[in-house]
């Protein structure tokens, strides 16, 4: 499509928004401000480089035998080069510690930001944030399904110098990038079966959780962020780190809690939980995910679910207190791709979002005439938001329309294709 075209079906959509009273310009402006967490572990399976030949545990699964996963940090940063380049706006990168980049033997409890000082280096190039998230899986420290809650004391100590020392890097990352880096617990400590003791191990959590938090740390370096679960595989039964728990553990320590889209029972949705959480804590943060009957970590398209996220954000308020991450693996499709289709399908799900009149809606919902709700919210269905995205996409130097997965293939056959297989 030419810029003029594209430009052209902007104004004719801009009006048709401005006649039910959205002022298109705000929203875009508003859009433009909002940065998305980009797992790092799309681009690799959550191999990471740690121990990339291990096992991946903590009851997590990447199935698929698509060829071209990054095997090294340097093809991992350029597979994301490329997908930053074709999203618009500037974003996150969201490491694991598994994903050390140094020349130096180093374990998970010895982690020190100078192993990270390449990522550091690239982010600042780039222009763009980092997260970070201790692993407490793929490790042989992860015993009998337990790392943090674990009964022996050295297990424990183990898990709890990590989740320390990862907090280190984090501030680390938000000193050099001059944003905050949002560090996330996800401990997968779970059992196959019914527990005789479901206490002990939560109480076990709670006090590995209170040591490991014990050092302050300002929020404008780091936010320490908690992630619960219902359950994984092979800990079907229980799951120390539960909803219930976290949202204790965060309420009463001020740690902000994570809410994962595929980690609740399979008709409960965490649209229904963002409102609710908060009323009671200053921040949230979301793992974006589209689990398909378990936790299965597909990519997020453009379902219903992921639209009555975004608008529970936007019609609340709280776009300044949510911040957004992703959070799936799949190993079918390229990898690129995949991130690019994540990412796009969240930012169009703001987008449309933000393109809606909500204090309109809210005073027909007040009135009580929900005839007109229903029939103006199912309307405002056909609205032509999609001229208003391309017109976004070309605003921010990106491509347009289908444009953007020409130069992923072009990238799969000139570049992935060509890299030396390593075997892992
Ligand atoms: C790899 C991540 O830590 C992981 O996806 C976590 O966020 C999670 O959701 C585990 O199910
Ligand atoms: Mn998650």
């Amino acid at each position: 499509m030419t810029q003029e075209k594209i430009m052209e079906r902007y104004l004719d959509a801009k009006e048709q928004y401005e006649k039910i009273g959205v002022n298109v310009e705000n929203a875009l402006e508003r859009l433009s401000a909002i940065k998305i967490s980009i797992h790092c572990w799309q681009g690799d399976d959550v191999k990471g480089f740690l121990n990339p030949d291990g096992e991946l545990t903590g009851g997590i699964l990447s199935t698929g035998d698509y060829p071209y996963a990054a095997r090294t940090p340097e093809q991992l940063r350029q597979d994301a080069e490329l997908a930053f380049s074709l999203i618009p706006g500037r974003h996150k990168f969201n490491l694991h510690a598994l994903y050390v980049d140094t020349d130096e033997e180093v374990d998970l409890n010895e982690i020190e930001p100078r192993h990270f000082e390449k990522w550091v280096a690239w982010a600042k190039e780039q222009g763009i944030g980092l997260d970070f998230n201790p692993t407490f899986f793929s490790h042989p420290m992860y015993k009998d399904g337990f790392t943090l809650s674990h009964p022996d004391d050295r297990v424990r100590s183990f898990w709890i110098e990590h989740g320390k020392r990862a907090r280190k890097v984090a501030a680390y990352f938000g000193k050099e990038l001059g944003q905050p880096a949002y560090n996330n617990f996800w401990v997968p400590d779970s059992s196959k079966d019914n527990p005789i003791d479901r206490l002990s191990p939560r109480k076990r959590l709670m006090e590995s959780l209170d040591e490991i938090f014990e050092e302050e740390y300002d929020e404008n370096l780091t936010v320490d962020t908690i992630e619960s679960k219902v359950f994984g595989i092979g800990g079907e039964a229980y799951t120390v780190g539960s909803h219930e728990f976290y949202m204790g553990y965060g309420l009463t320590r001020k740690k902000t809690i994570l809410m994962d889209a595929g980690h609740y029972h399979p008709t409960e949705v965490i649209s229904n939980k963002i409102s609710a959480l908060s009323l009671f804590s200053d921040k949230l943060m979301l793992h974006v995910s589209r689990p398909v009957r378990w936790d299965s970590d597909h990519v997020v398209i453009m379902d219903d679910e992921l639209q009555e996220i975004m608008r529970e954000i936007v019609r609340g308020n709280l776009l300044e207190r949510t911040a957004i991450g992703l959070d799936f693996f799949d190993g079918t499709i390229n990898r690129v791709a995949a991130w690019v289709v994540g990412v796009h399908n969240t930012q169009k799900a703001l987008l449309k979002a933000l393109l809606e009149p909500t204090e309109d809606l809210k005073s027909v919902e007040l009135s009580f005439d929900f005839t007109s709700r229903l029939v103006l919210t199912e309307e405002y269905k056909n609205l032509p938001f999609g001229a208003i995205w391309d017109y976004f996409c070309q605003i921010n130097h990106v491509p347009v329309g289908l444009d953007w997965y020409e130069i992923v293939k072009k990238y799969e056959k000139e570049v992935q294709s060509t890299r030396e297989e390593v075997e892992n």
